[in-house]
């Protein structure tokens, strides 16, 4: 069993159906990446999972209960960061933590320790004092998340947590997730457009469009459904017409050609069907000089966009 299985979800706005039938498991531990485009069904998903709208049928189970039925209880495992900005803008960096804090039954040394440790978080101690009025939308958006994750909740969910802030911010913030993950074991359900962050930090992968899952798995599994291919670029230099033809008789190479422009032979392999070994042997034998190597596998930017391009045309 799952820790989070989502099951026959669906849910209507009237005649929209936000999520058609959506059914897909969240393992314990995982940074899960939520992917898809505007109105895919990404918030309407996570309002129902933080028991903030009902679905119209189907569930979501978190640790075997059940969302729909008994909501006090599964948000308890939740810490969600919104879209929106939820902060005291009058109140300073300090007295926002210590009303989420509050909010969510801490006091005492306990609220302290984890005041504390929510600022160190930030990355913005020497602003403390300072009312967030006065914050950038990149520092409020890091406060936001700090905010939510005061009482250490079971399960994270942010909700495209990046979207319109500085490099600095968006840095901090994937690094933060990384660690909330790896240093307290929360699980994380992170939303996103921007493919390169879930690439970065996600393991698992569900993508979203029009209200139904397209494609689940990791992020291997969903590369092969439109290719398992890899290209390997070699930047060489004295390159030979003859090491083209060797390369392309070795088991698990599909094709091979030389970009005269950029002194690069491109490999193209078949995944886990060829022998890094095989190809070295020969560039070693052809007697070129080998200047860098790199294996470039295709990224989520190009999956989504063959996905989703697809669906959307049809
Ligand atoms: N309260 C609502 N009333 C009516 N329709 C709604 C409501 N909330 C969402 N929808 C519709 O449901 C669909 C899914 O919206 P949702 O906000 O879940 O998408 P999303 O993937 O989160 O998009 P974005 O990335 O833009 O936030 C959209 O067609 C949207 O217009």
């Amino acid at each position: 069993m799952s820790y989070i299985e989502i099951k026959n979800l669906t849910k209507r706005f009237n005649d929209n159906l936000a999520l058609d039938n959506v059914s897909f498991n969240i393992e314990k531990g995982q940074i899960f990446g939520l992917l898809g485009p505007n109105g895919a069904g990404k918030s309407t998903l996570i309002n129902i999972m933080c028991g903030l709208l009902k679905g119209s049928n189907g569930d979501i189970l978190i640790d075997s209960n059940s969302v729909q039925k008994n909501s006090l209880k599964t948000k308890e495992y939740i810490g969600f960061v919104p879209q929106e900005i939820v902060l005291h803008q009058k109140l300073s960096l300090l007295d926002n933590l210590k009303y989420w804090g509050e909010m969510y039954g801490l006091k005492g040394k306990l609220l302290k320790e984890r005041m504390e440790e929510a600022l160190e978080l930030t990355g913005l101690k020497e602003r403390k004092k300072d009312k967030v009025k006065t914050f950038s939308g990149g520092m409020k958006r890091r406060l936001n998340i700090a905010c939510a994750i005061m009482h250490h909740p079971k399960i994270l969910i942010m909700d495209e947590p990046t979207v319109g802030i500085d490099p600095q911010s968006r840095n901090h913030i994937l690094e933060f997730t990384k660690k909330m993950n790896k240093e307290y074991g929360t699980t994380i359900i992170y939303t996103s457009h921007y493919m390169e962050e879930v690439e970065q930090i996600c393991n698992d992968i569900a993508i979203i469009d029009m209200g139904n899952v397209i494609a689940n798995g990791t992020k291997k599994e969903i590369k092969r459904l439109v290719s398992n291919e890899n290209n390997i670029e070699v930047v060489i230099e004295d390159f030979n017409e003859s090491v083209v033809l060797i390369l392309k008789e070795i088991k698990g190479i599909k094709d091979c050609f030389y970009d005269e422009k950029n002194k690069t032979l491109n490999v193209v392999v078949i995944e886990d069907g060829y022998s890094m070994e095989d190809i070295m042997k020969e560039l070693m034998n052809s007697k070129v000089k080998i200047k860098s190597i790199s294996i470039i596998e295709p990224n989520l930017e190009s999956v989504f966009l063959s996905l989703t391009g697809k669906k959307l045309r049809d």
